[in-house]
């Protein structure tokens, strides 16, 4: 950051410019009793006129302006003539403008700039708003700009379409080159905002933007960190898209007239837009960061809610594991860059999803506390039931960090540990929810991400690598075939995906891509749900060679009806819409490990949530693809699950979860 003292003026007194001979004072202006003169300083405007060395800045562009009449600068078209041409050098070099290159000029006026620009060998394409003004200016070209280039054209720039109306013209500049333009601007301060917002997603156009623009304007978009009260919507915006750069501040008595405020010259050198994750428009972004700005104080939920569902929203915080409690004021920019990727929430996406979580995870202090957390586990619930009812419940008795809502179960977070225990104390075994349940409320037997580490039985990378994978938790109803094609086949050519109920074979050609998709892919979020894919036991096409239970007639007959009656209780949850998690006490739920002990659900030793899910149609598949496992190693979880009377109940007990969901 500099401050270009060296180009505020001296004390409204005459004093000769080095390189300008002695000149008679200039009287005050008539359009301007506030106006003190400047230094005397070249104005490059002058250039134009005439090639007198020193003419005086101050003179030349009052006589620039009157030139075609009393030219009154009017406020409300920010005309603040830039009265040294010291300053307009140095807007050219902070642009790094050299011979060749094609700069966008913003309201040219008097063609002070522009004549800089050109100086410095650039071709200019010049808007300007008023008739008068983008006349006077061509008038002042024709004797500078021998060589044609400069393009004047009058017109408004928040109404300009530049890529209909400047792209031609820098592409016949530029020929085959694929060089970017520049922009360079002493901007009227009262379209800044407008500016800016409409030239930094523009990265694949300009390389570099430069403005004038009110001091203060430029300070907040340049300095502000998300901890200062200056970090407001723009500012986001402006970092989403550029790196802002503050040049130098500009003492308003450079300016004529004189403005009530100082300027300063700001840089921003853009971004492609492969150095941001994908935003469907700009306007969209802008308005959703300005939803979650005007909700300050409310939470996140709240201040977005008529952009979209509550659950929906819910469900994104749930899914990048932040507390639906968090207030919009506490969000880290990423946050927002991660609003950038969606519309309408549809951010669960992919690289976006994938470029925000890597962000939460590496850059953020405040989420660790709750993964240290020991959860309470709450079974028996609705499947209807919201993350807000059971915070609510839990609430009563002290600070609820985050819920992790499953299907029919929930971890719940709390901050302080009695509290936790006060809840459980209090809540195990009341009645709960629209169906008034009995909700089964404990510890949860250890912490679940220790458990997750530990459990190595399930690791993906401790089985044997294959050069197919398996993945589970996607989207059973809208997920297609080409869907996870598409996102697996950016780590290698994929053979072939089976899908299956819920969960998916993903086969590479080539086994070593298959690791580098499991590392890639495993825990990212795919069209809204977070996967867990890890090594099948076997390939996909090891399986018909050996007649071991994956030819098309295996698959046949696990699609009888007799083999849907099998007591899995997770595929029979599935087909009915309806898993089996914690479907509680009254009906011996077998599935958390407890036998009759009423202990909390394993899964520390299934992956957590995600385990619960495992324990599926693909666990009868694995044990199908190994005749040994499935007659004499009967897991006790099997045998749990068949001594439970819970899974004879009719199909109608509970809406789908895509209902509930
Ligand atoms: C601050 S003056 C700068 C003039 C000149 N470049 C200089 O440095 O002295 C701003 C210029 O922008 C023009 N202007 C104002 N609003 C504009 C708009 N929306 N689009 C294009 N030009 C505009 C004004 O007429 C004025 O000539």
């Amino acid at each position: 950051m500099v401050a270009l003292t060296s180009l505020s003026p001296a004390p409204p007194r005459p004093s000769p410019s080095p390189a300008a001979p002695r000149r008679r004072p200039l009287p005050p202006p008539p359009f301007s009793r506030t106006y003190s003169p400047s230094s005397r300083i070249r104005c490059a405007a002058t250039v134009a006129e005439d090639a007198t060395p020193g003419a005086d800045d101050y003179h030349s562009t009052i006589r620039s302006l009157n030139s075609r009449g009393r030219h009154v600068p009017r406020k409300s078209l920010g005309q603040n003539y830039m009265l040294n041409s010291k300053v307009n050098e140095e807007l050219v070099a902070a642009a790094g403008v050299e011979e060749g290159d094609v700069v966008l000029e913003i309201g040219p006026g008097t063609g002070s700039l522009t004549a800089a620009l050109l100086e410095a060998g650039a071709t200019v394409f010049a808007v300007e708003k008023v008739r008068n003004v983008a006349l006077l200016v061509n008038l002042h070209m024709i004797s500078v700009d021998s060589k044609n280039l400069v393009q004047v054209i009058e017109e408004d720039i928040t109404k300009f379409h530049i890529r209909s109306h400047f792209l031609p013209f820098m592409k016949e500049k530029y020929q085959a080159t694929q060089k970017h333009a520049k922009v360079v601007s002493n901007l009227p301060f009262n379209v800044s905002t407008e500016v800016v917002k409409l030239l930094l997603p523009m990265g694949d156009v300009f390389s570099v933007v430069v403005l004038m623009l009110q001091d203060e304007t430029a300070v907040r978009l340049a300095d502000a960190s998300i901890q200062t009260p200056e970090y407001r919507p723009i500012s986001v915006f402006v970092n989403f898209y550029s790196e802002p750069e503050y040049k130098f501040r500009v003492d308003r008595e450079n300016f004529f007239p004189q403005p009530k405020v100082d300027g300063a010259v700001i840089s921003f050198k853009l971004k492609s837009s492969e150095e941001y994750p994908p935003v469907g428009s700009p306007k969209s972004f802008f308005s959703m960061v300005n939803s979650a700005f005007n909700g300050k104080r409310k939470m996140l939920r709240k201040s977005l809610q008529h952009l979209c569902s509550s659950s929906e929203i819910e469900a994104a915080l749930h899914n990048i594991d932040l507390p639906v409690t968090v207030p919009s004021a506490q969000l880290p920019q990423y946050w927002f860059d991660l609003l950038a990727s969606s519309q309408q929430f549809s951010f669960m996406n992919d690289g976006a999803n994938d470029f925000f979580i890597k962000k939460c995870y590496t850059d953020s202090g405040n989420r660790t506390s709750t993964s240290k957390m020991r959860p309470v586990f709450c079974g028996n619930l609705d499947y209807d039931v919201r993350i807000s009812e059971i915070e609510r419940l839990f609430g009563k008795y002290g600070r609820v960090e985050r819920v992790d809502l499953k299907t029919g179960f929930a971890f719940v977070y709390m901050e302080d540990e009695r509290d936790a225990e006060d809840a459980i104390s209090r809540l195990d075994g009341i009645d709960f929810g629209r169906k008034g349940r009995r909700i089964r409320v404990e510890w949860t037997k250890e912490d679940r991400s220790a458990g997750r580490k530990g459990s190595l039985k399930r690791s993906p990378t401790s089985a044997r690598p294959t050069k197919t994978l398996f993945v589970i938790n996607f989207d059973p109803i809208n997920t297609r075939i080409r869907d996870l094609e598409r996102h697996f086949d950016k780590y290698g050519r994929v053979a072939n995906v089976r899908i299956k109920k819920n969960f998916a074979f993903v086969q590479f050609e080539v086994q070593e891509d298959a690791t580098r998709a499991l590392e890639g892919t495993n825990g990212s979020t795919f069209m809204d749900r977070v996967i867990s894919v890890e090594y099948a036991l076997r390939d996909d096409d090891e399986r018909g060679e050996r007649g071991n239970g994956y030819s098309p007639d295996r698959r046949g007959r696990e699609r009888s009806p007799g083999r849907r009656r099998s007591p899995s209780p997770y595929g029979r949850g599935r087909e009915r819409g309806s898993p089996d998690y914690g479907r509680g006490r009254e009906r011996g739920s077998p599935d958390y490990g407890r036998g009759g002990d009423r202990r909390s659900p394993d899964y520390a030793s299934n992956g957590g949530g995600r385990g619960d899910e495992r324990g599926s149609d693909y666990d009868r598949e694995r044990r199908e693809a190994s005749p040994r496992r499935e007659r004499h190693e009967a897991s006790p979880r099997r045998e749990r699950r068949e001594a439970s009377p819970g899974y004879d109940r009719p199909p109608s007990r509970s809406p789908g979860r895509d209902e509930r969901d």
